[in-house]
């Protein structure tokens, strides 16, 4: 992936080595249109931040910028060398095997140990040699969790990659990613439109309003995180800094509707 963005000064994402992501006054715009306008952004190794905003206000932007995916010009943006993006949809060639989509571009010997043993930890030991096209969406996810990991990035990013799933696949999954994030220790960039999520897994959630920072949370609740009074001030603070009023709790029978159309439940 650095080949992609040879103007990415990689940093360590060795504890105590500074941050594992930084970006300073950082600003992309497509013609007229400025997406992100002045963005510092510091992100700790191993730590978890979500990033909530309205539809357009930069989030996967950003969040390509970060995978070297999207020109960052000469701006000042340190990323670690290793990283790995998950998106909404799993993109597994269909044409190879679920573990030789995990090897792709693997480098160094025992390639099908490793991938089968990144396999088994987001537990598909089971389906090493099944064909793309026969997994559940869950699966296809966690066989996409299994190709990031399996290069032990410094920086996982994940743009929505639950969105797509049903609500029970997705709390599994949730569960999933903290573990692997535990076992791994990645910095984690994780793009939401749940607040819900966003609340359940990060150490820092942010708020991205037309291109700039709006608002900050950290979280210190001990994980697994219950949706107790404490998870709801969070959740409705954030929901306040989205622009949505204080809004009834998960399982309360009722939607949550974004400015932008978007509905989480
Ligand atoms: N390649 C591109 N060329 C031109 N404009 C672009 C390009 N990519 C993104 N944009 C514009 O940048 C703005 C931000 O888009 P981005 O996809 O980053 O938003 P987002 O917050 O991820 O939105 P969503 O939640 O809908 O995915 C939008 O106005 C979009 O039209």
């Amino acid at each position: 992936m650095a080949a992609l963005q040879p103007r990415l000064r990689p940093t360590s994402a060795t504890p105590g080595a500074g941050p594992a992501v930084r970006l300073h006054n950082f600003v992309r715009r497509f013609g007229d249109n400025t997406v992100i306008a002045g963005l510092d952004l510091s992100i700790a190794p191993g730590e978890f931040v979500a990033l909530l905003g309205a539809s357009g206000s930069g989030k996967t932007t950003l969040l390509r910028t970060l995978a070297g995916l999207d020109a960052a010009g000469d701006q000042d943006v340190h990323t670690p060398d290793a990283r790995a993006v998950v998106f909404q949809d799993a993109r597994l060639l269909p044409w190879k095997k679920v573990w030789r989509n995990v090897a792709l571009g693997l480098s160094g010997g025992n390639v099908r140990t490793r991938a089968e043993a990144a396999l088994k930890e987001v537990g598909l030991g089971h389906r090493l040699d099944a064909w793309p096209t026969t997994l559940s969406g869950g699966e296809a996810q966690r066989t996409a969790l299994a190709r990031a990991l399996v290069r032990e990035p410094g920086l996982l990013l994940l743009d929505e990659p639950f969105a797509a799933l049903d609500a029970l696949t997705r709390l599994k999954m949730h569960d999933l990613v903290l573990s692997l994030w535990r076992e791994h220790s990645p910095a984690v960039l994780l793009v939401t439109h749940d607040v819900d999520e966003a609340v359940a897994l990060a150490d820092r959630v942010l708020v991205l309003d037309k291109g700039r920072i709006a608002a900050e949370e950290k979280i210190t609740l001990e994980r697994p995180r219950a949706p107790d009074a404490r998870f709801q001030a969070i959740r409705r603070r954030l929901l306040g800094h989205l622009g949505v009023e204080a809004a009834p709790a998960h399982g309360e029978g009722h939607l949550v509707a974004f400015p932008t159309g978007e509905v989480v439940l």
